[in-house]
């Protein structure tokens, strides 16, 4: 027997592997010369949709969705390894099409694409063969992601425009992520830092490596989170808590994290943060996880070791998705103020966004030893 990292490969029926990435000659002519890549200056009120192709025309890297059918995880893949999982300005456009994608999975598609207002709520969908159940929200080799890719910053988006555009889209998408009716895990190998550490708090939970590191490091940029990460890191630890982190930039290990609340769990030792979601995860999903464990582990596409043997193998029986659903919409619902705040968060974060302290340190080259415990 042959012990595989994921069933994917031998069920490709009950998985759903779709890549937004666009090759640059599909880009409209519009936006891109032949060797340089323009950022078009469009109007504050623009429609979000035109934000996103703006945005898409910039950088590298990619963000990948996968869905397991038979774990009823999907799996939110930040893809740009040679600079720490950092969002350029493509992947962003990429995640808000994922989120739309996961929307019509799971909620009656009316209303929510990429141009409805902000904070808008999806409509659960009650269809019982719509099975996803959960997220995972993690980083390619070893990282999580450090934030805003700051060669795409330099380069292009250091015009109060180009924040106001940025601030404007992730904060639509990260929340649509966080209201959509599915259980959302941030699994945090490595670093989270800028806004890597503001895409965790897009879900309901955090599950560290030991080793990780957490950091909300916008004081030292000169800004404020631009992903709306300071209203809900508010909501998460306290404003005592919140303030510390982001006014001091201070360096949150895995214990402290648990320590405050921002964790809920720290992977036990030999085991990714990715596996240990998939086992968090799993307890939303199965009746009884501690015996589906052994399916679990079967099938599971992410960070369990999974093996072909009796791949056909029925699940155990699950917690209905309508019933999950419906339980994440009520969780939900209680933060319909958060819309205010969140404005205000961007309100600041675009007054900021390209100023004398921001310009200086996004010159600055970034150094591992900024996050070192002193
Ligand atoms: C609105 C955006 C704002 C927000 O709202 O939050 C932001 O996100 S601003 C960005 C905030 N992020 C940072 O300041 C992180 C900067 N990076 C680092 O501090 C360190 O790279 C690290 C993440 C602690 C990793 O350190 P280390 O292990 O020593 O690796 P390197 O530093 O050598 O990095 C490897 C490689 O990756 C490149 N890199 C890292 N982060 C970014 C980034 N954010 N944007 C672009 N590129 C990044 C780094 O330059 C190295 O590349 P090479 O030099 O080509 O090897």
């Amino acid at each position: 027997m042959v012990a595989h990292r994921s069933a994917k490969y031998f069920i490709p029926m009950l998985h759903t592997r779709l890549t937004y990435s666009r090759p640059v000659f599909a880009i409209s002519r519009q936006y891109t010369t032949t060797k340089t890549t323009i950022f078009r200056e469009i109007p504050e009120d623009a429609p979000l949709r035109d934000v996103r192709e703006n945005l898409r025309q910039l950088g590298g890297g990619s963000v990948e969705l996968t869905m397991n059918h038979r774990t009823s995880i999907a799996y939110i893949l930040l893809n740009n390894p040679s600079k720490k999982n950092s969002f350029s300005g493509k992947m962003m456009a990429e995640l808000a099409d994922i989120v739309d994608a996961l929307e019509k999975h799971v909620c009656d598609s009316e209303g929510v694409d990429g141009t409805t207002p902000e904070g808008v709520k999806a409509v659960v969908k009650t269809k019982e063969q719509e099975d996803i159940r959960g997220v995972i929200l993690h980083g390619a080799s070893e990282t999580f992601c450090a934030g805003f890719d700051l060669s795409v910053a330099r380069s292009h988006m250091l015009s109060k425009a180009g924040g106001q555009q940025m601030s404007r889209l992730m904060h639509n998408t990260f929340t649509r992520f966080h209201n959509l009716p599915l259980v959302s895990v941030a699994a945090v190998e490595g670093y989270a830092i800028g806004g890597g550490a503001e895409a965790t708090t897009a879900c309901d939970f955090r599950v560290l490596h030991r080793d990780a590191l957490v950091r909300f490091v916008h004081a030292n940029m000169g800004i404020v989170p631009g992903w709306g990460g300071a209203n809900r890191l508010t909501r998460l630890v306290g404003r005592r808590n919140a303030l510390r982190l982001l006014g001091t930039t201070e360096i949150l290990s895995a214990e402290q994290a648990l320590e405050i609340g921002f964790a809920d769990e720290i992977a036990s030792e030999d085991e990714s943060a990715l596996a240990s979601s998939e086992i968090f995860l799993s307890r939303f999903i199965f009746e009884d996880p501690e015996s589906a464990l052994p399916y679990l582990k079967q099938h599971s596409s992410g960070g369990l070791n999974s093996t072909t043997e009796d791949a056909s193998s029925p699940p155990p029986p699950m917690h209905a998705p309508e019933s999950l659903r419906g339980l994440k919409q009520c969780v939900i619902a209680t933060d319909l103020e958060g819309a205010k705040g969140l404005a205000e968060e961007r309100r600041v974060f675009v007054s900021l966004w390209g100023g004398p302290a921001n310009l200086a340190a996004v010159s600055r080259p970034p150094s591992k030893s900024k996050h070192r415990k002193k």
